[in-house]
């Protein structure tokens, strides 16, 4: 199956005295989704924010909220977080401790179930819930922090996934170092979901962020 190429901006990288203003400006910009970082300083060696953020942010956009939860557990949190107004919830293979048992409880709060692996974590991981999933993220750096480099041999991993999905719906997504110059190769791996964040939150207008939206959708599309 063939999903289209989606840009999807992380407010990671947006000006945080001023999120509300920021997600809608990267909507009008062109932005598909609005991917949200949750971290729990735990998981990840950061804390970013949590379903209070992202339920006052609800308000400013109807785009799909895309959700990467870099929390463990995460079970506790997934009725907060789909209440806040998330459309997809994505856990980690590493949060632990029952991955099929969190996919089935994001899909019984009625929203989109994701997995995401670390780029160390292979994707045989996914093997025994392929099919309760609606995304795949795949972590193209360590998560935690913006503005680090692409790793290349990510690229093999979303062409073995790809694989592996078939013509299951499913639709896969990378998240770090995504700019012009990485946009064609992962899409041309197998990815349609494209997360950028210091790629598309500079210049701190519509229009800049227009530019930097499309400087990383024509080499994606072309890349396919
Ligand atoms: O999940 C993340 C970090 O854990 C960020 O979304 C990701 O790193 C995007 O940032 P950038 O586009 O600046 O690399």
């Amino acid at each position: 199956m063939t999903h289209p190429i989606r840009i999807a901006p992380s407010i990671l990288a947006a000006n945080f005295s001023k999120l509300g203003q920021e997600v809608r400006d990267v909507v009008d910009a062109g932005a598909d989704w609005i991917h949200l970082d949750v971290m729990d300083g735990h998981f990840v060696p950061n804390i970013t924010f949590g379903p209070d953020v992202i339920k006052s942010l609800r308000s400013y956009t109807d785009a799909t909220f895309d959700c990467h939860l870099m929390i463990a557990p995460a079970d506790s949190f997934l009725e907060a977080f789909a209440k806040a107004g998330c459309d997809i919830l994505t856990v980690h293979a590493e949060a632990g401790p029952h991955l099929h048992r969190s996919l089935q409880t994001v899909k019984a709060l009625g929203k989109k179930a994701g997995v995401s692996l670390n780029p160390a974590t292979p994707e045989s991981a996914l093997e025994y819930v392929l099919d309760s999933l609606d995304l795949i993220l795949v972590m193209t750096v360590n998560p935690g922090f913006g503005g680090q480099k692409f790793i290349s041999v990510m690229e093999e991993k979303i062409r073995r996934i790809k694989a592996m999905v078939g013509d299951r719906p499913i639709e896969i997504e990378v998240d770090g170092g995504i700019a012009p110059e990485t946009a064609g190769v992962v899409t041309g791996a197998g990815a349609n979901v494209l997360v950028a964040g210091s790629a598309i939150f500079k210049g701190g207008s519509v229009e800049a962020y227009r530019a930097a939206i499309e400087a990383i959708r024509t080499p994606a599309e072309k890349g396919r």
